[in-house]
């Protein structure tokens, strides 16, 4: 992969290159923050506690895996964590900025302008070629496409001599790589990706992991992904265990052997 410094746009270059202000505390070292967090669904005798008191901190730059039984809580967590819902109390921060204290408005421009999001279906819009589904963000969010930052991304994730093809004339693990170059054009906090290899045959989901593990090393980008797979999860810096909506535990560069004997602890997955 090229220097991300020598093609990165001029006005995101400080947010990756300058050093700690003085007397800050962490603020650049950690990207995404919770702090007590917890989510309850309904109330009365009916009230779902999904996420019970989750604290945690993760370093920019590195990529994390949560995996858990079903209904531990992941989708919850993931929801919370990228300010696509409000927890019902504690607090998630995003660098310097509190988004669970953001009222809907603001919490819906914050996550265009700072976060990105990966899912399983890859949400591309068919009539768009490549390069057109890339910058759409931009576009949306009123910003010009940086011409050597785009090719460089497309390049990165594989797709630069395809920057003409709708996505019909694409293959499912390209369709993704799209997808993930939509969400990295915008250079943005952290990167969110909720079971993004879920409809992808093995070696289509061997290179977008490969591509999300040097994503987080050389675009300076903290990932977060949610997934059911052990072999998935293997590919992060660590993976957080949930269940009954609590962290659990973690193991730093798992192989998928300690990961899947972790969860057949855990219970159903
Ligand atoms: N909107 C909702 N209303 C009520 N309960 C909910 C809601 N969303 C989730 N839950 C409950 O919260 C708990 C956690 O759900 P969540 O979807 O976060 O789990 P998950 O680990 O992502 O599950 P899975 O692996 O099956 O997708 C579950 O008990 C679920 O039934």
């Amino acid at each position: 992969m090229a220097n991300l410094h020598s093609v990165l746009p001029m006005k995101n270059r400080h947010s990756v290159l300058a050093p700690p202000a003085p007397g800050a505390t962490g603020a650049r070292t950690s990207a995404v923050r919770l702090e007590g967090v917890s989510k309850v669904y309904g109330n009365g005798r009916g009230a779902v506690t999904a996420l019970d008191n989750i604290s945690l901190t993760l370093p920019r730059s590195t990529f994390t895996a949560v995996m858990g039984p079903s209904g531990s809580g992941k989708s919850t967590f993931l929801h919370c964590a990228a300010g696509l819902d409000r927890p019902s109390s504690g607090s998630v921060w995003l660098g310097n900025t509190e988004i669970s204290q953001l009222k809907p408005k603001a919490r819906s421009i914050f996550r265009r302008d700072h976060i990105g999001f990966v899912f399983q279906a890859y949400n591309l819009l068919g009539a768009l070629d490549v390069e057109q589904n890339v910058t759409l963000p931009l576009l949306l969010a009123g910003r010009r496409a940086d011409k050597q930052y785009l090719t460089f991304v497309l390049e990165s994730v594989g797709l630069g001599s395809h920057r003409k093809r709708k996505p019909s004339e694409l293959s499912g693990g390209q369709q993704q790589r799209v997808a993930i170059a939509r969400a990295l054009v915008t250079h943005p906090d952290a990167l969110f990706a909720d079971e993004p290899t879920g409809a992808l045959d093995s070696r289509s989901a061997k290179q977008v992991l490969e591509l999300l593990r040097r994503t987080a090393a050389e675009f300076d980008q903290t990932i977060v992904m949610v997934t059911h797979d052990p072999v998935a999860a293997s590919y992060a810096d660590r993976v957080l265990f949930l269940a009954d909506g609590k962290l659990v535990g973690h193991i730093d560069r798992p192989t998928p052997q300690q990961i899947a004997e972790r969860m057949t602890h855990l219970g159903d997955w």
